[in-house]
């Protein structure tokens, strides 16, 4: 809110004759700030501010050519304002938390005024205006925060979450959902279907902080499902309410330095103790998500007759030591030691040498989440640059005036929108199959959807680059989340299954399929 101060109005002459250094005012969108204070602070030197076409003028094209607008709006910058200019009012509005964005494909077009969707249901509209309010109040400033110095999310987060259902809706619609209050009672578990949480995801996704919207409890959305699904009472429901409330933190532990994608060749052994009572667990296991802080481990291991799935709890024998990766320590990726861990054989989940039907049933869920984010970054990043194309003046004119411009912009745009549209469908498809339907019918679809995402996002990541041009490879200011995209979209390309292996999935999947009568 204005203060007093705020409220004085000048006219532009008399705030001309403030242009020195030790007396100098600026206007930035018909708002007066005095510098004269501030100038030998400014990180950008006080040269520039002492330019002839600056001090004591109007500067917003050439400070909206330099800063993002939340510069103005951080308690140390916006009190240099003392006024405004006489009979002009701001532009310049910062969305408030919790609104749509107004610039053009910034929302996928069911949050678009006029158009109109075969699958969005009003509870659909409220589940996204109670998450992006929640998100932009409260995880946003947390994501910011720890994105850069790589703690861990914040238990007030963590805890508003669990108290709003949030991490129960990660896990998608079902019994889990039972006796959750979500999002304060904005929708009822029972009618919480796939789009529900759709919106959900993309929400979280608008953070822009890859490593710290790993660390938001990622490992649970891959790492309790197993457990939901194939875990035995007392252990599930015990470890379900355990993780659903926030107060205790699970991952999936599958790959290792020795296999990723090929879940035949992993190394951790689990080998019954002579009285049938317990596992021996011994191995390692390498890029796990949340892994540093995670209580719960659940374990692809190599049994006698195959391969097996087992909950580890964090006990004498297992170590976690941090990866460092090239996103933020935030996510708490984790080599994991497991040396002669002594676990209860009713932590088996699902049946004994039976792991690869645990692992596989849970993969088409993970890969549509990965999609489901992928999706939303990728749109947050055409927001970025069509703003930026816009506010950016080179050769005397926008950036968008040069036509090698607008024809990035344009592939950027379709890429996300086609992105969207076929999520959508196979989104649409999941709500109208069972899980079993979805394991046969779906796997190859959202092996190519994956597929298709990641790469998209790679390439919207290089044109969104070369649009920024330095900015794009710096970590603060104007181009601070087309760089950190680009840094860290590698991740979504590999965790889940790497393009190449989804790809040939997909594939594969078909050619089972192909009829037997058929020929050119
Ligand atoms: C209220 C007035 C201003 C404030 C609070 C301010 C603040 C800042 C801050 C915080 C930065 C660091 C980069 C960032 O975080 O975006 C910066 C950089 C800079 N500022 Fe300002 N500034 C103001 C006005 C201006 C004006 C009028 C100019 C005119 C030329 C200017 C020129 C620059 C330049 C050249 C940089 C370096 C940009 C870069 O490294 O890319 N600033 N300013």
């Amino acid at each position: 809110m204005a203060t007093q101060a705020q409220n004085k109005q000048f006219t532009r002459e008399e705030v001309a004759k403030h242009n020195k250094k030790g007396d100098l005012w600026v206007i930035i969108d018909a708002k007066v700030f005095d510098l004269s204070r501030f100038a030998d602070l400014h990180p950008g030197g006080v040269s520039v501010l002492l330019d002839e076409e600056i001090a004591g003028q109007d500067a917003t094209e050439a400070f909206f050519g330099l800063h993002r607008h939340e510069v103005l709006l951080k308690p140390q910058y916006a009190r240099l304002q003392i006024g405004s200019i006489t009979g002009e009012t701001a532009e310049i509005t910062a969305p408030k938390p919790g609104e749509l964005s107004k610039v053009p494909y910034a929302e996928p077009t069911w949050l678009t005024p006029v158009f109109s969707s075969p699958y969005f249901k009003p509870s659909h509209r409220e589940v996204q205006k109670a998450m992006r309010k929640f998100i932009d109040e409260v995880v946003y400033p947390d994501a910011q925060l720890h994105e850069e110095d790589g703690k861990r999310v914040s238990p007030h987060v963590v805890k508003a979450m669990a108290e709003l259902g949030v991490i129960a809706m990660r896990m998608g619609p079902g019994k889990h959902l039972q006796g959750q209050k979500l999002l304060g009672g904005v929708i009822a578990p029972e009618e919480f279907d796939y789009f529900h949480e759709l919106i959900v995801h993309q929400e979280i996704s608008r953070t822009g902080a890859r490593g710290y919207g790993d660390g938001l409890l990622s490992g649970a959305v891959i790492g309790l499902p197993p457990v939901l699904n194939f875990g035995q009472e007392p252990l599930r429901s015990k470890v379900v309410a355990e993780v659903l409330s926030g107060q205790k933190v699970i991952c999936l532990a599958i790959s290792e330095a020795f296999a990723g994608s090929d879940v035949a060749g992993l190394k951790t052994s689990a080998v019954k103790t002579p009285d049938g009572k317990h596992w021996i667990v011994n191995g390692t296991k390498k890029w796990i998500t949340n892994g540093v802080f995670s209580d719960y481990f659940t374990v692809g291991c190599r049994t006698e007759g195959g391969f097996t799935v087992i909950l580890v709890e964090r006990s004498e024998g297992v170590e976690t030591k941090a990866i460092k990766t090239s996103y933020s320590a935030a996510a708490g990726t984790a080599f994991v030691t497991f040396d002669n861990v002594l676990v209860p054989v009713e932590n088996t989940l699902g049946s004994e040498d039976g792991g690869l039907l645990v692992m596989l049933s849970n993969f088409n869920h993970e890969r549509w989440v990965m999609c489901a984010s992928s999706a939303r970054g990728q749109r947050l990043v055409v927001e970025e640059c069509l703003k930026w194309a816009n506010q950016r003046m080179v050769f005397g004119k926008p950036l968008v005036a040069q036509a090698v411009v607008r024809s990035k912009l344009a592939s950027m745009i379709a890429r996300c929108e086609a992105t969207q549209n076929w999520l959508e469908n196979v989104t649409h498809q999941m709500n109208n199959m069972s899980y079993k339907e979805q394991s046969n019918h779906l796997a190859g679809q959202i092996a190519f959807l994956k597929m298709y995402c990641t790469r998209t996002a790679q390439e919207t990541a290089e044109d969104a680059t070369q649009l920024f041009g330095g900015r794009g490879i710096t970590r603060t200011g104007m181009g601070r989340f087309v760089e950190h995209y680009h840094r860290t979209v590698p991740f979504d390309a590999l965790l889940g299954g790497a393009e190449d292996v989804l790809a040939d999935l997909g594939v594969r999947q078909a050619m089972r399929k192909m009829p037997k009568n058929s020929r050119l």
